[in-house]
């Protein structure tokens, strides 16, 4: 109730926020928070919906974000008549600890009455407007009305169902390939991107092991190509643009065939130790070297006093953009955008990409790629490049991953060559 209050209030992130959470909480209470937290904002929409024709006039936030929880617990338990009465109690009980007695009389009226109008709320038709659609998954309308438009209604549909779904744990092996054969059928492995397997809930204290041992990363399937387009070549020395927290920089460095080198540039700041950190799992063989800098400024000053080239045969740059792709885990990301950011994003990112082509040497591979879905983040701006490069560069090849048809994340990658 606390974090949501905080998430709300103070419009911190839900990640930022769990990262928050005691060091020494038990495991199995830590990953209840997270699920409370995290499918609370995911299903905020309808429950929202229902609470604010519940009530007259807005409870204080404690209250409120207790009703909300309890929303998301009543949407989690279904049609279960016992939990359903557990739910009313626990939050009756909690409502008179964290405010008042009178308050959890007024949290009891109302929680029943939503658990009544949440179990009565059904799935829209699949050609029902897409506004019911918005409101009964929790989306914004316009979010939803416009991914109608670009792409067609079922596939807006498909996406926002994905979007959800409770995500599953996704890894990279990184062990040996040998031992890629024993690991347990907990892991699936995923089709077509080797080395990416889907975690079954409830083996994390092994994949945490596994982690530990710099075996196993955490990481999307999705991730691989922007790294399959940049061919990085056994020995050669790549430059990572944008590179925290390092999940394709160590990608990256794995590939390089246990000799070489990866440059992991990023803005100064809370973003660097981790950085550093993530690295630290590099190959032995392969030299990880993290440098605090600005893509658009500076970046040239900032390798050379490090003794660093300044252009590379190959250089990724993976610009932060609108997140419309990872929405399934940044489930605050569908709250926080609004119409115009897209836009924002995209004047951002050609500069970004424009500031990227200086530090690719001739011949050299320049690989764009974003975690978003959205043709103006994408494609948009890669044609922008090119028209903007005057013949320097040209698009040799690119992939758009869509979550409702692969079934992970949405990311764009397109590998640009200087000519
Ligand atoms: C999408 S994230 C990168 C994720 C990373 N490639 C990975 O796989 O873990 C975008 C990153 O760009 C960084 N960034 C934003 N503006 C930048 C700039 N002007 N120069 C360098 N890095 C920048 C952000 O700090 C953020 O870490």
């Amino acid at each position: 109730m606390r974090l949501l209050v905080k998430w709300r209030e103070d419009e911190e992130r839900v990640d930022w926020l769990l990262e928050s959470l005691p060091a020494d909480m038990p495991a199995g209470e830590r990953a209840r928070v997270q699920a409370l937290l995290v499918g609370t904002v995911r299903h905020l929409g309808r429950i929202d919906g229902h609470l604010d024709a519940l009530m007259t006039r807005p409870p204080r936030p404690t209250v409120w974000a207790g009703l909300a929880v309890a929303g998301f617990e009543l949407l989690e338990g279904g049609a279960d008549e016992g939990l359903k009465a557990r739910v009313c109690h626990h939050l009756v009980e909690q409502v008179k600890r964290l405010a008042t007695a009178k308050e959890a009389g007024f949290a009891n009226a109302v929680v029943r009455k939503l658990a009544a109008a949440l179990a009565a709320d059904v799935e829209p038709a699949a050609d029902a407007p897409m506004a019911d659609w918005a409101r009964w998954g929790s989306h914004p309308d316009w979010l939803v009305q416009r991914w109608k438009m670009k792409f067609n209604q079922d596939a807006a549909v498909a996406f926002l169902r994905w979007n959800q779904s409770a995500a599953p744990v996704l890894v990279r092996w990184r062990g040996e390939a040998a031992a890629k054969a024993e690991l347990p059928e907990w892991l699936t492995p995923i089709e077509g991107a080797p080395d990416f397997f889907s975690a079954e809930p409830g083996h994390w204290p092994e994949l945490a092991a596994w982690i530990e041992r710099g075996e196993m990363q955490v990481q999307d399937a999705a991730t691989r190509h922007a790294v399959d387009l940049l061919q990085v070549q056994p020995g050669e020395t790549v430059l990572d643009l944008c590179a925290a927290p390092g999940g394709k920089s160590l990608a990256i460095a794995d590939r390089l065939g246990g000799s070489g080198q990866v440059v992991a540039m990023d803005l100064p700041g809370r973003r660097m130790p981790r950085l550093q950190r993530n690295l630290e799992a590099a190959p032995s063989g392969v030299k990880a070297t993290v440098v605090a800098g600005n893509v658009m400024q500076g970046a040239a000053r900032v390798l050379t006093a490090k003794n660093l080239p300044t252009t590379y045969a190959a250089v990724l740059l993976d610009v932060p953009c609108s997140n419309t792709g990872v929405m399934r885990h940044r489930v605050d990301v569908k709250w926080r955008l609004q119409p115009d950011s897209f836009r924002r994003h995209a004047i951002q990112q050609l500069d970004m990409l424009l500031a990227a082509a200086e530090r690719v040497a001739p011949g050299g591979r320049l690989v764009y790629s974003t975690c978003s879905v959205d043709p103006e983040e994408n494609e948009q701006v890669v044609a922008a490049f090119v028209r903007r490069s005057h013949g320097a560069f040209k698009l040799e090849e690119s992939v758009m991953s869509l979550p409702w048809e692969t079934g992970h994340d949405g990311a764009g990658a397109f590998r640009l060559r200087r000519v």
